[in-house]
């Protein structure tokens, strides 16, 4: 804003004490993820995990029920053993999960090709829901800067409320304190965005392009929710079989030779089916040799693909029969992932730019 369009009692230097400070008029983007925890060690684990799974948009078990569960069983054994699997993809020389590497590099790159766009109109930054950078404390760097007007951007292609809702809860949840809110506008999921589908294509591709070997089956794998979100009206699981089908169209492979499954079960209920570790069995098992894996719905590589998918799965196809694996890469920082969030950005920013 021109400092001669503010209110009079806002203008710099003709400011009463009594008056707020007025704010530059500037743009902010905040990417939003998942987070990670601190370290690998038993508390910062316990910390994240306890943070997490308190979530009642990512578990909602009665808390009454919920809460021995978590405390007395999950608490005391998953911290070690996932601390493990952490430390063996840590980023030791930025003493990091990958997960907040890429995200500040996506956020860097995003800032440079704004800043030709805009100039030094717009901030960008990035927090994460669980843990460190906080959204609460991002939110405010943000307007300590001066902007008046926020962007978020969940970084999930498909929304669930387990993923892109309670990340703006929280951003929300901040506002909620604050007597002068900025503007806000959320990104939308873009699990069916052409610019993400012809991205994930051509990168998929050109890894596929480098290997040794040619895959007879692509399983095409995403995280997992309980069956019954999907009941009660979550679209995740139609978001994601909206993107298999785009991807398999564009690649123009059948079904057959183009699956798609859910990882990353945890507990007893049932969750989206079919489950990617037992498809990898099977599919091993029916005597296929080689294979390639791609998970499309994480815009960072982390422990879920990283570790889960390239290790754990990796191990499953060989131990049953297989004989050439490869774990495709996301999108992550490269240029085909930034391609998508620069159009996310650029296209949500209308009118403010
Ligand atoms: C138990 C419930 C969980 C639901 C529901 C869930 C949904 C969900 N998660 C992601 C993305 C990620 N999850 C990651 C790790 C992770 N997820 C859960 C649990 C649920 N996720 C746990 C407990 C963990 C931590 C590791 C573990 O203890 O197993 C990650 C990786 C983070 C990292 O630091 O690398 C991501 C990313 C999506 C997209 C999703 C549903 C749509
Ligand atoms: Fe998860
Ligand atoms: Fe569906």
């Amino acid at each position: 804003m021109d400092d001669i369009n503010r209110p009079a009692g806002l203008r710099q230097g003709a400011q009463p004490v009594d008056h707020p400070t007025g704010r530059a008029g500037r743009i902010g983007v905040l990417l939003l993820n998942l987070g990670t925890p601190e370290g690998t060690d038993y508390w910062s684990m316990r910390r994240y995990l306890k943070e997490f799974l308190s979530d009642r948009r990512v578990i909602e078990t009665p808390r009454l029920l919920w809460w021995p569960i978590l405390n007395l069983i999950i608490l005391t054994t998953r911290p070690g053993r996932k601390g493990r699997d952490y430390a063996s993809i840590w980023n030791n020389e930025r003493d990091e999960g990958p997960l907040k590497t890429i995200t500040r590099a996506q956020a860097e790159d995003l800032a440079a090709h704004l800043k030709g766009i805009a100039g030094d109109k717009v901030t960008v930054d990035w927090a994460m829901r669980y843990g460190k950078p906080e959204i609460r404390q991002r939110l405010q760097a943000l307007l300590e800067q001066g902007c008046d007007r926020i962007l978020l951007v969940p970084l999930y292609p498909q929304y669930s409320a387990a993923t892109s809702a309670t990340a703006c809860d929280h951003a929300f949840r901040a506002l909620m304190d604050m007597r002068w809110q900025p503007t806000i506008r959320v990104s939308p999921p873009y699990h069916d965005d052409s610019v993400y589908i012809d991205a994930v294509v051509s990168s998929m591709k050109r890894d596929l392009a480098k290997l040794p070997f040619e895959p007879e089956v692509i399983l095409v794998s995403f995280h997992g929710v309980p069956k019954e979100y999907l009941l009660k009206g979550d679209p995740y699981h139609c978001h994601c079989v909206k993107t298999w089908r785009l991807m398999r169209e564009a690649f123009g492979w059948p079904e057959d030779k183009f699956r798609m499954s859910f990882q990353s079960r945890f507990g007893p209920d049932e969750w989206l089916q079919p489950y990617t570790d037992e498809t990898v069995k099977a599919l091993a098992e029916s005597g296929v040799k080689r294979m390639a894996i791609v998970a499309p719905g994480f815009s960072a590589d982390c422990l879920e693909t990283l570790e889960e998918l390239d290790v754990e799965n990796r191990e499953i196809f060989l131990h049953h029969g297989g004989e050439q694996f490869a774990y495709l890469p996301c999108l992550n920082d490269s240029e085909d992932g930034m391609r998508v969030i620069r159009s996310i950005a650029e296209r949500e920013l209308q009118g403010w730019l």
